[in-house]
């Protein structure tokens, strides 16, 4: 992963960040850093994920998931993180299986796509790092009635990611389902190069091992300064940029395999920073779609906003065909992919240009070792970020309040959350 700041500095950008400030920050990003080691040596909560290009055990995974190899769909039931990350390899990557998630609760949807589906050559993998998501355990409920409903052997089918504890654990034990563990320390959102998102990855044909060394290799470049980590460099500027009003973060990949990816970085961003009255909220765009759509607002709106442009160096091409009509015979003889990186390239000069800050991330291609370097990268800038913005990263209260809230008005058990439903206050107007 490669991080060009230029149109963060604040000669181009405003806010933006004079050099003498990006030193002040690099010596802290030294701190955080020191902190972030020592996490991961003692595979204390949270950090412990920044350990799993080594911890994770790919043959392992492999292995487990090598009686469902021959099936012709994949389904993951699950949510938030253990949904996001396998989606994302799953979409950015070519498959051999066709791989769906369940990652709503939405009724007409998950009818919709169980009405489609071969259900007896449909492998199901129920994700919930807890055990206990009311959405994954309702969804898997309807699934396996689904199953049943049309002579499937739901229990011949279906394998379960989850961790120690759990009703899913107790499930998966009493019906003797074959199931994957969740490692210790590691939360949902940066649990995509764990068990989480790798089964899936493996099912759908993707080289582990190359992701794996990709995440490695990223993990190889922390260091003790921004100006030689590209992942600390993202994050510690993210951060900077915050503090000076760029409370947004418009991640706009110039790929369509990536726009899963985006949702998955919002998760990790939001959730892990949102805290404390501060945070930076995510937005996702798509180049060149959303040119045509948000560029307008992220251009010529308030200037409260960053935009992180990624984009793959390389990508397979196709030539746009020669034209003699009027107006268009530029495009001919050239292709898809330089008009891509040509659009790529005139947002962000249209960025800087107008002083909205900017930053460039740039992938060697889409492929399993440069998603495996994207994905580590941004979990180790929102993990320094955190570190920076003294925020406590691995927790989500203020989700666990609404779930309570939900559970409670389910009669799920007395929760008092569940109480501020009845208090809303109305305003109708019909
Ligand atoms: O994996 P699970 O325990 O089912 O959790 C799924 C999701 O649930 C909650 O919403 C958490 O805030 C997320 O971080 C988590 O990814």
């Amino acid at each position: 992963m490669r991080v060009d700041l230029g149109n963060a500095l604040s000669e181009v950008a405003d806010p933006g960040l004079t050099s003498t400030e990006l030193d002040e920050l690099d010596e802290r990003v030294a701190d955080a850093h020191e902190r972030i080691q020592r996490g991961r040596e003692d595979a204390e909560h949270g950090y412990a994920a920044l350990n799993l290009p080594d911890t994770a055990d790919p043959d392992a995974i492999r292995a487990a998931v090598e009686p469902f190899a021959d099936a012709d769909a994949l389904v993951t039931v699950g949510i938030g993180g253990s949904a996001l990350g396998a989606a994302t390899l799953a979409n950015g990557l070519p498959s051999e299986t066709d791989a769906y998630f369940l990652d709503n609760v939405d009724p007409e949807h998950v009818t919709r796509l169980l009405d489609s589906l071969p259900l007896d050559s449909t492998a199901v993998n129920v994700v919930s790092r807890s055990g206990t998501t009311a959405e994954t355990l309702a969804n898997f409920l309807v699934v396996r009635e689904a199953m049943a409903d049309v002579g499937v052997d739901w229990t011949d089918r279906t394998f379960v990611t989850t961790g120690e504890e759990g009703n899913l654990r107790r499930l998966a034990e009493k019906e003797d389902l074959p199931a994957l563990s969740v490692p210790d320390g590691v939360p949902g959102r940066f649990s995509v190069l764990s068990t989480v998102g790798l089964a899936c990855a493996a099912i759908c044909g993707h080289d582990l091992d190359a992701i794996l060394a990709g995440a490695s290799d990223e993990a190889d470049r922390l260091a003790g300064s921004l100006y030689e980590s590209p992942a600390y460099a993202y994050g510690a500027t993210s951060y900077a940029l915050e503090e000076r009003g760029a409370g947004v973060n418009a991640v706009m990949p110039y790929a369509e395999s990536l726009e899963t990816f985006a949702e998955w970085f919002a998760q990790l961003w939001a959730e892990s920073l949102g805290k404390d009255g501060r945070g930076q909220t995510p937005a996702r765009a798509l180049g060149a779609t959303d040119q045509h759509s948000q560029l307008q607002l992220y251009r010529a709106g308030p200037h409260d906003k960053m935009v992180t442009l990624v984009r793959p160096e390389e990508r397979a091409d196709r030539e746009i065909p020669e034209t003699d009509l009027d107006g268009l015979s530029y495009l001919g003889g050239s292709s898809l992919g330089e008009l891509l990186d040509a659009e790529f390239e005139a947002t962000e000069a249209s960025l800087a240009a107008a002083s909205q800050p900017n930053v460039r991330v740039e992938i060697d291609r889409i492929d399993e070792r440069s998603l495996g370097e994207l994905l580590y990268g941004m979990e180790a800038a929102c993990v320094v970020y955190g570190e920076l913005a003294d925020v406590s990263t691995f927790t989500q209260p203020a989700v666990e309040w609404g779930k309570k809230a939900a559970r409670g008005l389910l009669g799920g058990g007395d929760f008092e959350e569940a109480d501020a439903v009845a208090e809303k206050t109305t305003l109708t107007v019909e």
